[in-house]
């Protein structure tokens, strides 16, 4: 493989934005992506791919290289050599790339890779926390597995189209896909590549939603002519699924404390042709206090650390806190006894979050079940997806149903 030096250049000057000023990693490869219109397909996921694998890898590349943050632009050039020389890149001969001895590199690697928190590029609290929950083994697994670049996913938006038709429609703009065992609506994509830019796409035809994510929706049993409210919709990922599954009918509010994300929300569901979406920001508890008992059915997708989905957001484990995780399981708890009251009596209420650590999980579902709140509820069924074992997201939800 041959370097171009305003790749390069490009994907160093990513590096330093999320290293050095807490830019999220998503934001900045998009915003350099824009820096030159005539990068094409392959050079762009040459700087995506490249500072993800650098981001994802930081802790050991830094260890081999022998750099510490905050890092200068000739400590990210170091990341970059331990990246190109551990693919096996022969390194050209720019004054900003020192020669660097590709055995020292090598020895170095070999060796720090019988540490888990090297190999695997975790910070140290982190890699505790995460035995103290799954135990040593299966944390070692799911971290490994977390480690892996996600594949691409598209959900078939059932509103406009079917599966079958979507697969060829994708076909005829040269992208091949694949079906799912178990995963109705999912398509994977047999290699990577800009969706975004299809017809399909802009026809509103699909989105990209991991096949985990894709359970959720399907988990809430929401059926055509429902009242239902997305408490936590974000920009709608899984609002819009519900949509779908409800054929249009029906009312589903969807809110959030954020109205830039329902803006979002809101753009989406024009171009997906979903009609029956109202969303609503939530500025004062008013708005939650309003529906209180009136839904057939409510999804909680529940602000959470987010450990289940390092591998496509991967500087996650870079920018999350100890602090974090203590506030984060105290506001689960207070959405899961506030919004639980939506529900009316005989409704259904889906808790879901993409951690896989058993604290923001199963253990805040029985925390609630016991909670004055959380009486009137029973627990129907629940389900924890590792990534480890499915090669997606790692999601939990939980149906609960009102007496
Ligand atoms: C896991 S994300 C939701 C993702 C979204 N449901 C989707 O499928 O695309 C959690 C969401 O909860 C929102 N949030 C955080 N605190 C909240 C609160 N107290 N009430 C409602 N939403 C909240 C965040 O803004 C974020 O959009």
């Amino acid at each position: 493989m041959r370097l171009y030096r305003n790749l390069v250049f490009a994907t160093v000057d990513a590096l330093g934005e999320i290293f050095n000023e807490g830019g999220y990693a998503d934001k900045v490869i998009a915003k350099t992506l824009k820096r030159d219109k005539r990068w094409g397909s392959r050079d762009r996921s040459f700087i995506a791919e490249t500072t993800y694998d650098i981001v994802r890898w930081k802790r050991l590349y830094s260890e081999i290289a022998e750099v510490k943050a905050p890092y200068s632009r000739e400590n990210l050039f170091r990341l970059f050599a331990v990246w190109a020389t551990l693919r096996g890149i022969e390194l050209p001969d720019w004054k900003q790339i020192e020669p660097t001895p590709t055995r020292r590199i090598k020895g170095k690697f070999d060796e720090l890779s019988k540490i888990r928190k090297y190999r695997e590029s975790v910070p140290d609290w982190l890699d505790e926390l995460g035995v103290k929950e799954l135990g040593e083994e299966l944390w070692e697994k799911e971290l490994h597995a977390l480690n892996e670049q996600a594949p691409v996913i598209l959900r078939t938006n059932t509103i406009k189209t079917t599966k079958e038709k979507l697969q060829k429609e994708l076909q005829k703009e040269g992208i091949e896909t694949e079906s799912i065992a178990g995963y109705p609506d999912a398509l994977r994509l047999k290699e990577r590549a800009n969706v975004f830019k299809t017809e399909a796409f802009k026809n509103g035809f699909f989105e990209v939603q991991d096949a985990s994510s894709q359970k959720v929706a399907e988990f809430l049993e929401v059926e055509p002519g429902m009242r239902v409210v997305d408490t936590c919709a974000g920009a709608g990922g899984k609002t819009l699924h519900l949509a779908a599954l409800m054929e249009n009918k029906g009312q589903l509010v969807a809110t959030d404390i954020y109205g830039n994300k329902l803006k979002e929300l809101k753009r989406r569901a024009r171009r997906a042709g979903a009609h029956n979406i109202d969303p609503r920001e939530i500025e004062s508890s008013k708005v939650i206090k309003k529906l209180y008992g009136s839904a057939d059915r409510v999804l909680i997708d529940a602000p959470c650390s987010g450990l289940g989905v390092l591998s496509r957001n991967p500087d996650a484990k870079w920018k999350l806190q100890p602090e974090f995780m203590e506030n984060i399981k105290k506001t689960q708890e207070e959405i899961l006894k506030q919004y639980s009251r939506i529900v009316k009596d005989g409704g259904k209420l889906v808790y879901a979050t993409c951690s896989v650590l058993p604290s923001e999980n199963q253990e805040q579902v029985q925390k609630f079940l016991k909670s004055e709140e959380g009486k009137s509820f029973s627990l129907k069924k629940e389900e924890k997806i590792l990534s480890s074992e499915t090669g997606f997201d790692g999601f939990y939800m939980a149906l609960l149903e009102k007496k």
